[in-house]
């Protein structure tokens, strides 16, 4: 049932009930008026009844009285009949209601009583009662109709008796008066009311007396219009009823009406409805106008109630509306939503949450936020900025923190949280709106993790770099232990290379920097090479076909190893291990671009190193080009101008005969004898010098810190050494020998070229003089000198 309609039976049935008590209670009060005034009627005829009986049985026995006087002085009265008077006036004294008691003789002539002697000539033989008792010999009390006193002409009715005659017969009546105003005023003094009525009938119904007395009275009196209930209740013989009846004055009463006993009169109270119907009608109405009130009042109340339903239903609906667009808005949007607590108890969680979390959407409500922050520090920071909000600063607060997501994946969300309170000010929920940033997070760490690589790079070896990347990997994955080995062309042979900053100071006690490893001879941890894709071993404990590990190596709980892939080859391997939390895919993905970063740095560098070594070296011996070793002469000779305290010697060699070698041998044997002369020549230096080869069969040699004399020195030995130190070729035994000119950087030397000639021309001299020998520049004078040491044999 609908609230318009439960509302409107209720107040319905409210009401039906108050009319129902109201009406009753009307009723009920009606109906003691009613029995009230029955009752009222009853007693007051009653009253009346007795009050006339009473009379007329005084007046009856007075009569009685009267005739047993007149028996005794019956002769005495006959002849003088006023004596009679004095005993009727005695008598009459006592009873005030009668007007009068005459006597009459036998035919009818007033003999004595009231007025008697003033109307001597009245006859009543006609009255109808003195012939009645003139009739009957038995006749007792008789009550006359109605009628006009012929003496004094008042209304009266008449009591009256038979004399007889002392010896037998009718002797006359003796009668008293009754006037009717007497009874009359025994009626007055009821109490009535208004509408009330009294009457006295005789036997036939003929009207004695009434009150109240009508302005016609005398000619009402003996008129017998009665209402229909008495005249069926006379007919019927009933002697006493009460009832409702109409009178032919149509006003309605409720009526008492009575025969007295067995005289033949009868009396009628009849009381007015309204009359005695007027307090309860009052009473009624009272009543009514409170219901009727409560009616009014019940239906405004009503009114008010259906209308703060309707506008209660408008403003459910519009709530109910708002909370389905949030609802439905809430569960569309990718973005994570939690609504919770204080106590960081969660109310609500949308899909999107409940997906992240990887719990039943129907399980999240109750759960605390907190549980789903596995970090401490992070746990703090969200109370730190849920108490920051407050009703007077109710701005948004934002953050980031990581949270367990699907699987038990470690996640980092980024939340914007915004505080809710009510009208006091307390703080009633909380709204968090959120999004996965892990992947962000990670493409934003790795790009800056490139950047710093790749400024490293610049500044740093191959080995550094290599370090550096896997500290960079370290900590974006949280392993404590990385490690970057390469993988020759065969696909077999792994050189190891290079460990984490962190693995190297708290685990690889073992030094294995440069050793080469079989593929075949490792443990799992090379698996990556045997299946050519990304291995996770994430309990390291259970896997089968490990093979332990190396002394001082701390446990390892868990491993990830990818390969860098070059031309379809796998060129380099990047390990991890030992994140507190399992490896992912994601891992997978970082330490993959990671690695083939640094393996491309790592390229970048050698070919670097090649291009340097190619531009500066001999490819066939080895040593310098000319320019890198003119460049270093250039520098030497700078710094030389510079200070003037440094000292440098410079060399020029030329193998002896060198043509006939190839000429001989052939070329490929030339070649391995200028080979083998710089392999003799570069093993004679120290660190600080530098060798070069200028051309074809021509060397030169630049000693630091070398005066003349520790050059000469130095050449004598390096001659002696190439002249003793014959070549194996082909089945042959060379003999080579070498013509060395020597002399100094000198500040005034206009540049490289002006030493190196000088040098040259020194050499030149050498050969002259017959080869296998040296020479000295004269540095003074350009002079050419010969050397002092001793000559070759
Ligand atoms: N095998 C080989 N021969 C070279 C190379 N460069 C130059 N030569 C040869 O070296 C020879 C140099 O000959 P020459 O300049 O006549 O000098 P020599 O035969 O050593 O005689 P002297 O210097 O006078 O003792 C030439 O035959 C060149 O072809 C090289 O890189 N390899």
């Amino acid at each position: 049932m609908n609230y318009k309609l439960r509302l409107a039976s209720t107040v319905l049935l409210i009401n039906l009930f108050v009319i129902l008590l109201t009406a009753t209670s009307a009723y009920l009060g009606y109906r003691q008026h009613q029995e009230r005034a029955e009752i009222t009627t009853q007693n007051l005829a009653q009253a009346l009844e007795n009050n006339l009986i009473n009379s007329i049985r005084r007046i009856d026995v007075s009569l009685l009285a009267l005739l047993d006087i007149d028996r005794i002085h019956y002769s005495e009265h006959r002849k003088n009949p006023t004596l009679m008077n004095g005993h009727i006036e005695q008598i009459r004294a006592r009873l005030p209601e009668v007007d009068a008691i005459r006597l009459t003789d036998k035919n009818g002539l007033l003999l004595a009583g009231h007025d008697v002697l003033n109307s001597a000539s009245t006859n009543l033989s006609d009255r109808p009662h003195f012939i009645r008792l003139k009739n009957d010999p038995t006749a007792e009390l008789l009550i006359s109709k109605p009628q006009i006193s012929r003496i004094n002409n008042k209304w009266v009715i008449v009591l009256a008796r038979r004399v007889n005659h002392p010896e037998g017969g009718f002797d006359g009546m003796i009668f008293a008066a009754l006037t009717l105003d007497f009874i009359s005023e025994q009626f007055s003094s009821l109490n009535l009311g208004p509408g009330g009525k009294v009457t006295l009938r005789e036997e036939g119904l003929g009207l004695i007396a009434r009150y109240p007395e009508p302005d016609t009275m005398h000619r009402t009196i003996g008129n017998k219009d009665v209402g229909p209930e008495k005249l069926a209740l006379f007919t019927s013989g009933k002697t006493q009823a009460t009832f409702r009846d109409k009178d032919p004055d149509h006003l309605e009463r409720t009526v008492t009406f009575h025969k007295l006993q067995d005289l033949p009169l009868y009396i009628s109270v009849g009381l007015s409805p309204s009359d005695y119907l007027q307090p309860w009608r009052d009473d009624s109405l009272k009543l009514a106008g409170i219901a009727l009130l409560f009616l009014l009042a019940s239906i405004y109340a009503t009114h008010v109630q259906y209308r703060a339903w309707l506008n209660q239903q408008k403003t459910s609906e519009h709530i109910a509306h708002q909370e389905a667009l949030y609802h439905e808005l809430v569960e569309d949007t990718p973005m994570l939503v939690v609504r919770y607590l204080p106590d960081t108890r969660i109310i609500f969680g949308n899909t999107a949450y409940a997906a992240f979390l990887g719990v039943p959407a129907s399980e999240i409500t109750g759960k605390q936020r907190l549980d789903f922050i596995p970090n401490e520090s992070d746990k703090e920071q969200i109370k730190t900025r849920i108490a920051a909000l407050t009703s007077e600063n109710p701005v948004a607060v934002h953050g980031q923190h990581r949270a367990k997501g699907k699987n038990g994946q470690m996640r980092w969300t980024q939340w914007t949280d915004r505080a809710f309170f009510d009208s006091t000010g307390k703080l009633t929920h909380l709204q968090a709106i959120g999004e996965d940033i892990t992947e962000q997070k990670r493409t934003r760490d790795i790009r800056a993790a490139r950047m710093r690589l790749m400024e490293f790079a610049a500044e740093h070896s191959m080995n550094e770099l290599l370090t550096a990347t896997l500290d960079e990997v370290g900590s974006l994955t949280e392993s404590t232990i990385g490690f970057y080995h390469f993988l020759e062309a065969d696909q077999k042979t792994l050189t190891l290379q290079t460990w984490s900053t962190r693995t190297q100071r708290e685990y690889c006690k073992a030094e294995g920097a440069g050793r080469h490893y079989n593929v075949d001879d490792a443990g799992i941890w090379v698996e990556a090479v045997h299946l050519r894709r990304p291995v996770i071993h994430n309990d390291y404990a259970t896997q089968e076909n490990k093979r332990g590990l190396p002394p001082g190596h701390a446990a390892l709980l868990r491993e990830m190893v990818v390969p860098v892939f070059r031309k379809g080859l796998i060129v380099a391997i990047l390990g991890v291990g030992n994140k507190p939390t399992p490896y992912t895919d994601d891992d997978v993905q970082v330490v993959s671009l990671l690695a083939d970063l640094a393996w491309d740095f790592a390229e970048s560098k050698r070919l670097e190193a090649e291009l340097v070594a190619m531009a500066t070296t001999d490819f066939l011996t080895g040593l310098f080009n000319r320019r890198y070793f003119m460049k270093q002469m250039d520098s030497e000779l700078a710094r030389l101008k510079r200070v003037d305290i440094t000292r440098a010697a410079v060399l020029m060699l030329d193998l002896d005969h060198f043509k006939r070698v190839n000429d001989r041998l052939g070329h490929a044997a030339g070649d391995a004898v200028l080979k083998h002369a710089a392999g003799t020549l570069q093993g004679e230096l120290r660190k600080i010098d530098t060798a070069g080869r200028l051309g074809g069969e021509e060397f030169a040699i630049l000693l630091l810190d070398a005066d003349l004399i520790t050059a000469e020195i130095f050449a004598e030995r390096l001659r002696a050494k190439i002249a003793n130190s014959p070549i194996e070729y082909d089945g042959h035994t060379v003999n080579i020998t070498v013509s060395i000119g020597i002399t100094v950087l000198q500040v005034d030397d206009a540049n490289s070229e002006t030493a190196l000639s000088r040098a040259d021309d020194a050499l030149y001299a050498a050969k002259r003089d017959g080869r296998n020998r040296i020479r000295i520049a004269d540095v003074a004078g350009g002079r050419k000198q010969e050397s002092n040491l001793p000559k070759p044999v």
